[in-house]
């Protein structure tokens, strides 16, 4: 890529807006097809929204589950119950348990409702700047003219703006380091196919489809230098949460001496959870699995086994990339060098 063909980035996608009284949420379980916003007036709302993936992607359900305890404080509803309510509608997504505790500090110091918005518009304006400062740490590991792959959709659908992994893209693509990003389409909810494509498509970078089989087969021939992913939960080892799929990347990648890249803001890092065997997989519907795009594909009295993250450890990731700084070739040490100083 030259300079004079770097696409313009236009980082435009809102996908989370607060509107004073209601919460706005793009409606990524139509994408690309529909472009349909719904509005959230309670916790309630925000709960199904979350659960049923209406807002989906680490920071982006932590952010919209802040705003649930907004409407929970501005509707009278009470907080202890939309608090714990919130927290129980995805499970691996360490965000959602730390926004929900931001959240919660507030409450139990006496803030009232607009002091719990401020918090709330706090935690959505930091991921937006974590983002930014991410895209330059990671894009700076890459050399000039790359090709990369990523999974899953960790954008701006997935953030309050920017993206994480795909942020570091955007970053790099900016730079010239990218010249050409493949995309695995995520089976079985297509997060790749149907929103990461939709939002590089509207960057004008270059990209391409791939089924999440091509792979290996992708890197085998040598073309990808990088896999850049995100994380739902990185655990105090840097054994990593993420969409399912990823963990056989991670070794397709150290086979073929492909590096891998996990881009997470600060809330996605749980010291807590001393290593990946500790962190809760959440398991779907098996209906996700049966069907496609709502059309039953499998034989009737078919079953499936749904887990829709996986856990790849520490050891075959190269960098993980925060705010707070890179940790290269991650180990108890280095995390807590960055996460306990
Ligand atoms: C910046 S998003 C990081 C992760 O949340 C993302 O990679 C992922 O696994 C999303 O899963 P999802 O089930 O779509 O919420």
């Amino acid at each position: 890529m030259t300079s004079t063909n770097i696409p313009q980035i236009h980082d435009t996608i809102r996908a989370v807006q607060w509107h004073g009284d209601r919460l706005r949420l793009l409606d990524q379980r139509l994408l690309p097809a529909e472009e349909k916003w719904i509005d959230c007036r309670d916790s309630e709302s925000v709960y199904h929204a979350i659960k049923d993936l209406a807002v989906r992607g680490a920071p982006a359900i932590g952010i919209a589950a802040a705003w649930g305890v907004v409407l929970a404080a501005l509707r009278g509803e009470p907080l202890e119950q939309a608090l714990a309510h919130l927290r129980s509608a995805r499970p691996t997504a360490v965000n959602l348990m730390w926004a929900l505790d931001r959240m919660k500090a507030r409450i139990a110091a006496g803030a009232d409702t607009q002091a719990l918005e401020r918090e709330a518009k706090a935690i959505q304006d930091e991921d937006l700047a974590a983002n930014r400062h991410m895209g330059e740490l990671g894009a700076a590991l890459i050399a000039p003219g790359s090709s990369v792959m990523t999974h899953c959709n960790t954008g701006s659908l997935a953030t309050s703006g920017f993206g994480t992994a795909l942020g570091v893209i955007r970053a790099g693509v900016s730079a010239g380091r990218i010249q050409q990003v493949y995309a695995g389409e995520t089976r079985p909810w297509q997060q790749g196919a149907r929103l990461t494509m939709w939002e590089l498509v509207r960057d004008g970078i270059p990209a391409k489809l791939i089924a999440d089989s091509a792979a290996s087969h992708l890197m085998k021939s040598g073309e990808v230098k990088w896999v850049i992913v995100g994380a739902d939960r990185i655990a105090a080892n840097g054994d990593t949460a993420n969409k399912i799929g990823t963990y056989q990347l991670a070794i397709a990648a150290r086979h073929h001496g492909v590096k891998f890249m996990v881009v997470a803001p600060s809330s996605t890092v749980d010291m807590a959870t001393a290593s990946g065997d500790d962190i809760e997989i959440e398991l779907r519907d098996s209906a996700e699995l049966l069907s496609v795009a709502g059309r039953r594909t499998v034989v009737e009295g078919a079953q499936a086994w749904n887990p829709v993250f996986d856990v790849t450890p520490a050891s075959l990731i190269d960098a993980i990339v925060t705010e707070r700084g890179v940790i290269e070739q991650p180990t108890v040490e280095g995390m807590r060098a960055v996460f306990t100083a």
